[in-house]
């Protein structure tokens, strides 16, 4: 079956989404609209009987933002916003999820959750344990009380704690939210004939070498962290989309085995990598993609 086709068919799923796609990048407030459409999509989800694990990002940017801190928090203030702002974006969840009678769970999670025997086994007994009583859990990294080196540290973070949670659950299908379409043979923001990747079935040094650092003051890791984070889940065979978090019902349209963002296809090392072809540069696909939004939005959101 075709790689893409084969996302509708999907039983367990982890989707991450970053502060970018949980809050308003100019004002730090928590974005409730796309809160409560995201929330939406993942009953609808489980409605299908997908069994849904959600990666989400915001506490630091959230508490950052009610405690009126500027600038990007360093060391125990970026903990205390953590501690702060995990409550509230675990409340505003709460509340989405209650209005359909969702149960939802907040695990937090430490590298050594994930990579010490005992801890790692006891996890995995928790989220199957959730999974099977029908809760959706709602995973962050535990800021509060984890120092750089012990935390998913300042590089990559939930990027690379997403792929580790899709590998300890099993998950057949990881979703990325970025605040960028998928993967480019370059950054598009510094090259605009950057070509856009639409499937991948090996991680390469060539493919490694096309990602680079973060695009914007916020972001953490940028390509690098997310081409990692796709190796991690493919090496774990669960196939991983990366796409834009600025229209979250691209989720539908993932689901539906529509081509949109980079598929990272795990266990296709038979086949070449999928690139657009050379006329389609990042600024053609940008307007495409406003296109198609300015027609979503036209009827009425969909
Ligand atoms: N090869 C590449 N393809 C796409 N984006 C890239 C690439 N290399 C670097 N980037 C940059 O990585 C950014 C996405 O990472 P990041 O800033 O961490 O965002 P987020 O946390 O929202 O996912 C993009 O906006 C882009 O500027
Ligand atoms: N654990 C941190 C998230 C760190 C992180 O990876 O953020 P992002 O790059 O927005 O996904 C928080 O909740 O603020």
């Amino acid at each position: 079956m075709e790689a893409r086709e084969a996302l509708r068919g999907k039983k367990r799923i982890v989707i991450k989404v970053g502060t970018s796609t949980v809050t308003y990048e100019k004002t730090g407030y928590i974005n409730l609209e796309k809160m409560e459409k995201f929330v939406r999509i993942l009953i609808n989800l489980r409605n299908q009987g997908k069994e849904v694990i959600v990666v989400s990002s915001g506490a630091v940017g959230i508490g950052k933002n009610v405690l009126g801190i500027e600038g990007r928090p360093k060391g125990s203030v970026k903990q205390a916003c953590a501690a702060v702002g995990q409550g509230r974006l675990m409340m505003i969840y709460e509340k989405f999820f209650a209005e359909y009678s969702q149960l939802t769970a907040q695990v937090l999670l430490t590298r050594e959750s994930v990579y010490n025997e005992t801890c790692r086994r006891h996890a995995k007994k928790t989220f199957e344990e959730l999974l099977a009583m029908n809760v959706v859990p709602i995973v962050n990294a535990n800021d509060a009380i984890t120092v750089d080196e012990d935390s998913y540290g300042n590089f990559g973070d939930n990027d690379t704690m997403s792929a580790d949670v899709a590998a300890l659950v099993g998950a057949d299908l990881l979703i990325m939210m970025s605040d960028i379409e998928g993967l480019y043979t370059d950054d598009p923001k510094l090259n605009a004939k950057a070509r856009f990747v639409h499937t991948v079935y090996q991680i390469d040094e060539r493919l490694e070498r096309m990602g680079k650092g973060a695009g914007s003051e916020l972001g953490t890791g940028g390509m690098t962290t997310k081409i990692e984070a796709a190796r991690t889940a493919v090496a774990a065979g669960t196939d991983m989309v990366l796409a834009n978090g600025d229209n979250i019902y691209i989720i539908n349209d993932i689901m539906a085995g529509k081509r949109i963002g980079t598929l990272f296809v795990s266990g296709g090392v038979e086949h070449e990598n999928e690139m657009a072809p050379e006329k389609e540069t990042y600024r053609g696909i940008a307007r495409h993609q406003r296109k198609m939004e300015i027609q979503k939005s036209a009827a009425g959101g969909r």
